[in-house]
């Protein structure tokens, strides 16, 4: 079973105040939010947008509470926009986590994206991009990796819903087209799920440039009404199509036995974003840490 001291467990305060959706928990407060991760049993999270900035400040809120940063979301605009000015926003962002103390920095692809577009169907909108834009963002993440690199961390790639880099295929060709010691993945099982891939193929395939996980599991009536009905990305995450591990679709089982297998180290970050009115963070940071306990051993 996972080594305690090689995989650490955190999650992400998307659950209490969504970033995508700011007006989702906008009534929460940054202390609130940590403290309930603490309570809940979590010694890591990501940054959300009611966290501070200045890192003497944010550093002294997390220490009281033995929480550390693990990591924090980065748009790129590789496909869209002139190569500097996304360089210029990752180096500002890559040493704020290194002063946070995080070893990896999450990197998605915005160019196109429509994840944030509340009003396009996220099945039938997707960007796909073109083999120019392929090459820029290939060579601009090596790029980013470089960078990230001289302080001795990682970029962790973030497949995504509604962005050119969602499906098997399109995880396929970043990482066939990018270097392995430059580009890691992150595993999302959520957004995989959503996407209708098979997460333990992926996971198979990549479990050694893996270096980020997040867990998060599907409502599948959710998920089919989803389809159906033809939602955007925003109105899916606001009807619950998101969840904590165990209470959705996915079998966690098989997926926990590969990284233990395969001596994964690194984050597990719960990361369910849901309304938070219906579906209390607390509460379900709990059950989430829970079931996390009884099929890890963590
Ligand atoms: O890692 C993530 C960050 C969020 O802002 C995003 O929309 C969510 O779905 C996700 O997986
Ligand atoms: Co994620």
């Amino acid at each position: 079973m996972f080594k305690k001291d090689a995989v650490k467990l955190g999650i992400a305060p998307i659950a209490w105040t969504n970033d995508d959706m700011p007006e989702l928990g906008g009534e929460n407060t940054f202390e609130q939010c940590i403290s309930e991760m603490a309570l809940a049993g979590f010694t890591g999270s990501e940054v959300g947008n009611k966290y501070p900035r200045d890192t003497k400040v944010l550093k002294k809120a997390l220490e009281l509470r033995n929480l550390q940063i693990a990591s924090a979301w980065f748009s790129a605009f590789l496909t869209t926009k002139p190569l500097e000015e996304t360089v210029n926003e990752f180096i500002k962002h890559r040493d704020f986590l290194y002063e946070m103390g995080a070893k990896v920095i999450v990197v998605s692809e915005q160019g196109h994206s429509i994840q944030g577009k509340m009003d396009l169907p996220i099945f039938d909108a997707k960007p796909v991009f073109t083999t120019e834009e392929w090459e820029k963002l290939a060579r601009g993440l090596e790029k980013l990796g470089r960078l990230a690199s001289e302080k001795e961390m990682k970029i962790v790639y973030h497949h995504h819903m509604g962005t050119g880099v969602q499906t098997t295929e399109e995880i396929d060709r970043l990482m066939e087209m990018t270097d392995p010691d430059l580009v890691y993945l992150l595993f999302d099982t959520g957004h995989l799920t959503f996407s209708g891939e098979n997460p333990e193929k992926i996971l198979r395939k990549y479990v050694n440039r893996i270096k980020h996980v997040h867990l998060k599991d599907v409502r599948k009536d959710v998920f089919e009404r989803v389809k159906k009905e033809k939602m955007s990305f925003l109105n899916a995450v606001k009807e619950g199509v998101f969840t904590v591990p165990g209470d959705g679709m996915i079998d966690f089982e098989p997926l926990f036995k590969i990284l233990d297998e395969n001596n994964y180290e690194g984050w597990f970050i719960v990361e369910a974003e849901q309304d938070p009115a219906k579906a209390n963070p607390l509460e379900y940071a709990i059950k989430a840490r829970k079931y996390i306990n009884e099929k890890t051993g963590l």
